[in-house]
């Protein structure tokens, strides 16, 4: 086994040495040319190994990226709204580039559009790597660091860590090497003190907000990116904490990597730390270029000197930011702002080769087979792992859920106790039945969902990164899981059904007990359909219950089966609650005598009813007990389907990496167009 080095390259000289030497001139190159000559001694990439976040590996190839014409439109109500007006700009190895300006001005979405993560809407413009248009390959090369903190909770940091080391380094790395790697990007993001320390939620106190950011670029760091692309990664810290984690930032860039960013009102000493910045507003381009003097002269020469001792952040985004308190000070700020953009600083020449022109396409991309570095098995094996870790871990939902489940199975416990053998007592006996029904298809599928909708978050972005096929971390999760989630409905089989005083028999009671497991497991399946087919946890949360009403309107209770609409019957079949609810009352009443019917007549006048007479009555006569369940994990497996289908739905859909080119740029900041 060669070195780390040579393993984490993949397709190196094997000469792990001299190629990083290479490459990191090769990135030094393109960062001279890209200053032109005469200029390269002031930001040298650095090539200290030994100190810096990058040091951990050789970086896979360093990248350069141009985008010229950029427009890009989406379609709001039939409208089209356009969100970028000819953006350009051009980035070399080893510089980082903050994109500024007010909000909505489309910072975001012109992150999305260079880091190929677009959705939706049309898009056009020339947007090259290394000279050339960008292939599936700049997926390998590119990572994308969101602004939401998704980790998982009950975590530590260094098991964060290893869990993407595993997932995100090539299958062909040692586990020793993946550790040593976790070990360096632990110790370079300055995660040491906190990296046994769990990520922490709402319950348990965690690492900071800070650690939080860090730990997730550190994630996103895993695979070795030559390009990284981070939607505001100081959100949300306070000023300390952003000035740190930028300063990881610039340590990634020094050592030649592309860092792009977006960020709202950096203090001045972190403006400090950016190579070039991109001011937009309201969709334009304002200014592209310099930072420091270049941007400073350049507003200058507009009428627009900044004060000394000013921050420059906060001087450039009040000039390009509309203000609307008043009619007159719109008018005034457009037209500003219509002047700045028509002024605009940028670089509209045909794209330079930055030095990397020449080069083929880069190297990962050579025989990449796959956008996935784990097997399937492993994938599987590591997800395994950390499902299981978290739901052991977790112990507050899993206590809740015990504890609902004896509050509940007491509850109705106590409420039909000491049932007769008469009318009241069937009566009540299904009363007691559907209660068992419905708190067990409402709890389950709640419990799951509160979950997963902050599960989701993840899962969506680990998907976004190629991280794990959709099928190890579905049945994975399912395996883990599934035991633990099925402890609160055996818990409150166990109590309700002696002290409600159900069929004393005891292959009634274990089959009592499959009926509701069933159940349970068809309501959470349930939840996670649900869950993954809502855009976001409020719509989860309101789709639920209705879709859960409407399955429990046609639960057998009620209305009875034989009253229901022909053309509505079908919706009976997809209700889970209705197959439980049969197999319990068949497995309560079915072979039973001695009923009595007391109901008007006179205590004289009573007739004995045998339990086959009951299930007439409900229209559930005729059939066993295990035709129903039967029915139900046929349910189960449709569920899973839809389930799975849902989750395979939540893996990003982007645009193609090829953009439309030969446009004409958009022009002014008029009309309808305005974003
Ligand atoms: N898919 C979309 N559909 C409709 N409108 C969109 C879409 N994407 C972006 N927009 C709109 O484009 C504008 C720019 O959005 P964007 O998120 O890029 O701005 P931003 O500068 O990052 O804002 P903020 O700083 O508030 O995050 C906004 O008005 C936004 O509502």
């Amino acid at each position: 086994m060669g070195s780390l080095d040579e393993q984490l390259r993949g397709h190196g000289n094997g000469n792990g040495h001299e190629d990083t030497t290479y490459r990191f001139s090769k990135a030094r190159d393109s960062l001279e040319m890209a200053k032109g000559p005469g200029k390269n001694k002031k930001h040298e990439v650095r090539l200290d190994k030994t100190k810096t976040f990058s040091s951990l590996y050789t970086l896979s190839e360093p990248c350069s990226l141009s985008w010229r014409n950029v427009n890009y439109s989406v379609l709001v109500k039939k409208q089209n709204k356009v969100i970028l007006k000819d953006c350009a700009g051009d980035l070399a190895p080893g510089k980082m580039l903050a994109i500024l300006g007010p909000s909505g001005s489309g910072k975001t979405s012109l992150l999305n559009v260079v880091a190929g993560r677009v959705t939706a809407g049309e898009l056009e413009g020339e947007i090259l790597l290394n000279g050339k248009p960008r292939t599936d390959s700049f997926r390998l090369l590119s990572a994308y660091v969101v602004q939401d903190d998704a980790l998982f909770s009950s975590l530590t940091v260094r098991e964060t860590m290893l869990i993407a080391a595993e997932l995100r380094l090539p299958s062909g790395v040692e586990l020793g090497k993946k550790q040593e790697v976790a070990e360096k990007v632990i110790n370079e993001l300055g995660l040491a003190k906190s990296a046994n320390t769990r990520i922490g939620n709402a319950f348990v106190r965690g690492i900071s907000g800070g650690e939080k950011k860090r730990v997730n670029i550190g994630v996103e760091m895993m695979g070795n990116p030559s390009l990284v692309f981070l939607d505001e990664p100081t959100s949300g810290l306070d000023s300390f904490q952003a000035q740190n984690v930028v300063q990881a930032l610039k340590d990634l860039s020094q050592n030649g990597r592309t860092v792009v960013m977006t960020i709202h009102q950096p203090r001045s000493s972190i403006f400090q730390m950016f190579d070039t910045i991109m001011l937009l507003s309201e969709g334009n381009l304002i200014y592209f270029g310099g930072a420091h003097a270049e941007a400073a002269s350049h507003f200058g020469s507009l009428g627009y000197k900044m004060p000394e001792e000013f921050n420059p952040a906060d001087f450039y985004l009040d000039l390009i930011s509309l203000d609307t308190r008043s009619p007159e000070a719109e008018a005034k700020t457009r037209d500003r702002i219509e002047v700045l953009a028509r002024n605009c600083k940028t670089n509209k020449e045909p794209i330079p080769s930055l030095g990397m022109a020449s080069a083929s396409e880069p190297e990962v991309s050579k025989g990449a087979a796959s956008d996935y570095r784990a097997g399937k098995l492993h994938q599987f094996r590591v997800l395994f792992g950390r499902a299981l870790t978290q739901i052991t871990r977790d112990k507050i939902p899993l206590m809740i859920s015990v504890f609902t489940a004896v509050f509940f199975a007491l509850i109705v416990g106590m409420l039909y106790m000491h049932m007769d053998k008469n009318q009241r007592g069937i009566q009540d006996r299904m009363g007691a039945l559907f209660f068992v029904v419905v708190n067990n298809a409402f709890g389950q599928m709640f419990a799951i969902l509160n979950v997963f909708s902050k599960e989701k978050l993840i899962v969506q972005r680990e998907f976004a990164a190629r991280a794990y096929n959709t099928w190890p971390y579905y049945v994975s999760k399912l395996v883990a899981e599934q035991p633990f989630r099925l402890i609160g409905p055996l818990v409150f089989c166990c109590i309700a059904y002696p002290i409600i005083g159900l069929n004393g028999a005891w292959d009634r009671f274990l089959v009592f007990v499959l009926i509701v497991l069933l159940l349970a497991i068809a309501a959470q399946t349930l939840g996670i359909f649900l869950g993954s087919i809502s855009k976001n946890e409020e719509i989860a949360a309101n789709v639920s219950p209705l879709a859960t009403v409407i399955l429990l309107l046609f639960g057998g209770f009620y209305v009875n089966k034989d009253t229901i609409p022909p053309a509505l019957s079908w919706i009976e079949y997809l209700s889970h609650i209705q197959w439980a609810f049969t197999a319990l009352c068949v497995n309560e009443f079915k072979g039973q005598e001695g009923w009595k019917c007391d109901g008007f007549e006179s205590e004289s006048n009573l007739c004995d009813v045998t339990g086959e007479q009951i299930l007439h009555r409900l229209s559930m006569d005729g059939q066993t007990v295990w035709e129903p369940i039967i029915s139900q994990i046929l349910l189960i497996c449709l569920l899973h389907c839809g389930a799975y289908w849902s989750l395979c739905k939540l893996q990003p859909k982007f645009k193609p990496l090829e953009t439309k080119k030969g446009v004409s740029p958009v022009k002014a900041v008029k009309g309808s167009d305005r974003v």
